[in-house]
């Protein structure tokens, strides 16, 4: 059994506040990872630490950057929180790698992603959970563009032939219009009117852009709270399921 999941920015972070971790949060996730068993690979959002360095230079999924300052400083900060990250997970016994996307990610012109996946493959058969991140990545004829970790996700998902994909984020799960959990989306103009942004700074788009991103996805995904994450881990299905 082979699963993708990510952590969101949302969660593990004070998103509002440059480059703080949400130290409580990140124990309580590492902690119900700690218990689990299978194939895991893990993929955490940029949170406080990438969205900030990427707003403040304009870079987006699509808008790129040629100016190396900027690579620099989003991808130093996505290293950092990859860095705690791994640490709370070491600390509840999960034998965590990290796998920073820069250095074998990239987009093609037309925006598509090539990740090569035999590095985390070979990671994941021998035992280890690795630990990517949200990241910037070279994008051919714009310089360098923003990788979010829910199209990481998706890329890693179908890569790696996952069986189960959980999203958790800072919400229980897709919210509609009256503030209830949608159970289960198969379309995104179901829920257009419902799905917006971040209420953080956040230039991936939040909710809607992870819907959108996460129904391109062949295997089914479930995009959850903290508190879901254990029985996520234990085979169930909570939140809200997509495709
Ligand atoms: N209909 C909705 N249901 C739930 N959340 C919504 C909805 N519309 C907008 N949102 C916003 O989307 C946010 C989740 O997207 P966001 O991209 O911030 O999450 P994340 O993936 O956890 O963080 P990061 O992008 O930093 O990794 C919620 O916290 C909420 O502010
Ligand atoms: C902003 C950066 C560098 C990563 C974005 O990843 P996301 O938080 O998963 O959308």
């Amino acid at each position: 059994m082979t699963t993708v999941l990510k952590l969101g920015g949302s969660v593990i972070t004070e998103k509002e506040t440059p480059e703080t971790v949400d130290d409580a949060a990140l124990q309580r996730a590492s902690a119900a990872l700690g218990g689990s068993s299978g194939r895991l690979a893990v993929v955490h959002g940029g949170g406080s630490f990438g969205h900030h360095y990427a707003a403040s230079h304009g870079v987006s999924t699509t808008a790129g950057t040629r100016d190396d300052v900027a690579i620099r400083e989003i991808h130093g900060a996505m290293k950092r929180l990859n860095a705690a990250v791994i640490d709370a997970l070491v600390e509840t016994g999960v034998p965590a790698v990290p796998v920073h996307p820069f250095s074998g990610a990239y987009r093609r012109s037309d925006g598509t992603l090539r990740f090569p996946e035999g590095a985390v493959a070979t990671t994941l058969e021998e035992g280890f959970v690795p630990v990517l991140h949200g990241d910037v990545v070279a994008h051919a004829t714009e310089g360098a563009t923003i990788l979010s970790g829910d199209e990481l996700v998706v890329a890693l998902a179908e890569a790696l032939s996952a069986d189960r994909v959980g999203v958790c984020s800072a919400v229980s799960g897709v919210y509609d219009a009256d503030g209830e959990v949608i159970a289960h989306i198969d379309s995104f103009d179901d829920v257009a009117a419902a799905v917006g942004a971040s209420d953080e700074t956040d230039v991936t788009g939040g909710m809607a852009g992870k819907v959108r991103t996460l129904l391109s996805l062949d295997a089914p995904a479930s995009v959850f709270g903290v508190d879901g994450l254990g029985a996520f881990l234990d085979g169930d299905d909570p939140g809200t399921r997509i495709g």
